[in-house]
């Protein structure tokens, strides 16, 4: 199932991503029906195999560390969770340390994915020249020939910004969501996971829409010429060419795309969590 919530939501992320990182489109409309023109169907679902092949080993770190990080906080095992419920700071304290280790694991599939999307050349058309990229193994293996292990890396560092505080984020919501509409003591009801998970995605998603842009465009940067000399430099000259709104760009489609991918996300945990507690 989070598979095919990621498979759904990707065309809002090649949206999402393009609009961060391009000046081309003048906005959401716009840029679908470019991608569409020039690309096809096809276009919308560029870079999408390695986030699917790596979220069920992201998702696992994301959530597991969280839980064993609440564990150890609370000394309550998950069984009793219900009945001794673990307070805000530390479900905030959790999140933020999942969200910091997953980073660690998600930033060379995400540099991989970014830097697939952002390829405008229409896919498989005999006499037009090649994209520089020919598939996720070959991105990777050019930016490994070309830049190193390090390479792999790009953004990382942003990344791991964006995602520390803004998982925190995320569980806080979640949690916060469930035990308001859960009586004392109770599983939250499916209905109350769906909701709770779909705002908890757009919370955490707008907290993360900042970095983001400086992440995407920190991992674009050093494809050609090397541009910013750091996550700062990069926040200072983006602001300077295109003033504040430039830290909300992609925020209403990424906001469309998390509520239905996060839903199905944490009803999917809920389920695991019962089927082994
Ligand atoms: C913390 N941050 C907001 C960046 C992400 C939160 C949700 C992550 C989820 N896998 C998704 O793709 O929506």
């Amino acid at each position: 199932t989070g598979a095919l919530g990621l498979v759904l939501g990707h065309p809002f992320d090649t949206v999402k991503v393009r609009l961060q990182t391009q000046t081309t489109y003048r906005g959401i409309v716009d840029c679908m029906v470019k991608i569409y023109r020039h690309e096809s169907l096809l276009g919308f679902f560029k870079g999408m195999s390695f986030p699917i092949a790596s979220i069920a080993v992201v998702n696992s770190v994301l959530f597991g560390v969280y839980s064993n990080t609440l564990l150890v906080l609370t000394a309550t095992a998950h069984q009793e969770r219900r009945a001794q419920p673990p307070s805000y700071t530390h479900i905030f304290l959790a999140g933020c340390t999942g969200g910091f280790l997953q980073a660690y694991c998600l930033a060379p599939f995400d540099l991989i994915k970014v830097r697939l999307q952002n390829q405008t050349e229409p896919m498989a058309q005999p006499g037009s020249p090649p994209p520089q990229y020919r598939g996720p193994v070959h991105c990777a293996a050019s930016i490994f020939r070309e830049e190193g292990y390090r390479g792999l890396f790009r953004g990382a560092w942003a990344l791991m910004l964006r995602d520390t505080p803004t998982m925190g984020v995320y569980f806080l919501t979640y949690e916060g969501l469930c035990r308001q509409y859960t009586p004392e003591g109770q599983n939250p009801s499916s209905a109350t996971v769906l909701v709770a998970g779909g705002f908890a995605g757009i919370a955490s998603w707008v907290a993360a829409t900042p970095l983001d842009v400086i992440k995407s465009r920190m991992q674009m940067d050093g494809l050609r010429r090397r541009v910013y000399q750091g996550v700062l430099d990069c926040m200072v000259s983006s602001v300077r060419q295109e003033g504040l709104g430039v830290f909300f760009r992609g925020v209403t489609i990424n906001s469309a795309r998390a509520f239905p991918v996060n839903a199905v996300t944490f009803l999917s945990y809920e389920y695991l969590l019962r089927l082994w507690g």
